[in-house]
C-alpha cells in the first residue's frame, strides 16, 4: 500500500500536523503497483525534496549489528577515537578526512553537538579503516559491509523508480552513477551527545548538532535511533520536525539530483537540533554519489521550452572541491546555475 501524503495544509504551526505532511513510501507494493509508485517517490521529491521509507526490505537485524559497533567505538575515550583518525586517513578536502571526527562539521567553521564516524562505502576502504576503529576488526568491516551493500541495493532500487516515474527512457541512468567502481559515495555515522546532567533540565533552545544544509551528493538514505532531533526546511520556509522512526528510512534529495532533474527534485535544506531528549540520537547516512568525474548536467528529458536549462555542466570532482570551501548554510548550486541575461 502506498500513503500518500495529506494535501498541503496552509501553514501550520502545530508539529504534530506538518510532520503527517512528510510523505510515507510502502516499497513493498513495488511488484503489485510499480507504476503508481514511481509516480508518488516522483511526487514527493518534487514537492518536499524528502520522504519516509516504510517496509524497505533491509531486516532489523542488519541495523542493530551497525549500531552495537557504533555504540562500542563511540564508548571509547575521546583521546582514543582522535587516536583512529591518524593523518594518514585519506582527505576528503583540506578539513575533512575519512574516520572520526568531533564537533566540527565544516571547512568553514561550522560546529555542532557532534560526534561521527566518516567512512568512504568502498569496501575495502571500510576493511582497511576497521583495522584502527575496532578491537575486532574482521567483525566489524563484515558488518559494516553488509549493511552498507544492503543500503546500496535499495538506493539502486530506488533511483531506477525515480527515473521511471520522470519518464526517463534509459531508467538505469542513475543507478549506473552509484554502481561505477569508482563512485565515492560516503557512510556516515552521527553521535549527537546529550547534555550534561546538570543542564538537561534546561538546555540552551535550539542548540544546533548540524546546522542547515543541503546535502550535495544524489541523495542521502538516513536512519535514526528513536531520539528526534532532525527537521526539514519545506516550501514555505518553516521547520517541520520529523518524527524519529527508527523501522524506516528517510530518503533527502541533494544537490546532484536537483540538476539532473533540472529543477524538478528539490534539494531539502535539513538540520538537527539537540534540545530536547537525555538519550543521544545516533543516525547513520548513506550519501549516494558518482564518480569524481562523472559529467553533472540537466537531462535532455528533463530541458523543455517550459523548462530551459537552468544548470551548466560540471564534474562531481569540482562541484566538491568547490562546495567543501563554503559555509555549510550556503546555496551550493549559485555556482552551476545559468544566470539569465
Ligand atoms: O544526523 C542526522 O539526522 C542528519 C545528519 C545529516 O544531515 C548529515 O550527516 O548530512
Ligand atoms: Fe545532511
Amino acid at each position: 500500500m502506498v500513503v500518500p501524503p495529506p494535501p498541503n495544509s496552509a501553514k501550520s504551526s502545530s508539529a504534530a500536523a506538518a510532520s503527517t505532511r512528510i510523505p510515507t513510501i510502502d516499497l513493498s507494493s513495488i511488484t503489485t503497483n510499480r507504476q503508481a509508485l514511481s509516480k508518488l517517490i516522483v511526487e514527493a521529491c518534487e514537492k518536499y525534496g524528502f520522504f519516509k521509507l516504510i517496509n524497505h526490505g533491509i531486516p532489523q537485524d542488519s541495523v542493530s549489528r551497525v549500531e552495537e559497533e557504533a555504540i562500542s567505538f563511540f564508548a571509547m575515550p575521546t583521546a582514543e577515537k582522535l587516536a583512529t583518525s591518524s593523518q594518514n586517513a585519506p582527505p576528503i578536502n583540506s578539513t575533512t578526512r575519512i574516520g572520526y571526527g568531533i564537533r566540527n562539521i565544516g571547512c568553514s567553521g561550522d560546529m555542532g553537538e557532534i560526534e561521527y564516524l566518516l567512512l568512504s562505502a568502498r569496501p575495502s576502504s571500510v576493511s582497511q579503516l576497521a583495522l584502527s576503529l575496532s578491537k575486532n576488526p574482521s567483525n566489524f568491516s563484515r558488518v559494516l559491509n553488509g549493511y552498507i551493500q544492503e543500503i546500496k541495493d535499495v538506493a539502486c532500487e530506488l533511483l531506477d523508480l525515480m527515473a521511471e516515474g520522470l519518464g526517463i527512457s534509459d531508467t538505469s541512468i542513475f543507478s549506473r552513477m552509484i554502481l561505477d567502481d569508482h563512485n565515492v559515495s560516503l557512510f556516515r555515522i552521527n553521535r549527537y551527545r546529550p547534555f550534561p546532567d546538570d543542564i538537561i533540565n534546561h538546555p540552551p533552545p535550539n542548540t544546533i548538532g548540524f546546522s542547515e544544509h543541503t546535502d550535495p551528493q544524489i541523495f542521502t538514505i538516513l536512519r535514526s535511533n528513536d531520539v528526534g532531533g532532525f527537521h526539514i526546511s519545506v516550501n514555505d520556509g518553516s521547520w517541520v520536525p520529523v518524527s524519529p522512526d527508527p523501522t524506516a528510512y528517510f530518503i533527502i534529495i541533494g544537490d546532484l539530483f536537483q540538476v539532473l532533474t533540472n529543477g524538478r527534485f528539490v534539494n531539502v535544506k535539513h538540520r538537527v537540533a539537540t534540545n530536547i531528549e537525555p538519550k543521544p540520537r545516533m543516525s547513520m547516512a548513506y550519501f549516494a554519489a558518482p564518480s569524481l568525474n562523472a559529467l553533472i548536467s540537466p537531462l535532455k528529458e528533463m530541458v523543455t521550452s517550459n523548462q530551459p536549462c537552468l544548470y551548466k555542466p560540471f564534474t562531481w570532482g569540482e562541484y566538491r572541491a568547490h562546495i567543501y570551501s563554503l559555509p555549510l548554510a550556503s546555496s551550493k548550486l549559485d555556482f552551476v546555475k545559468i544566470k539569465p541575461n
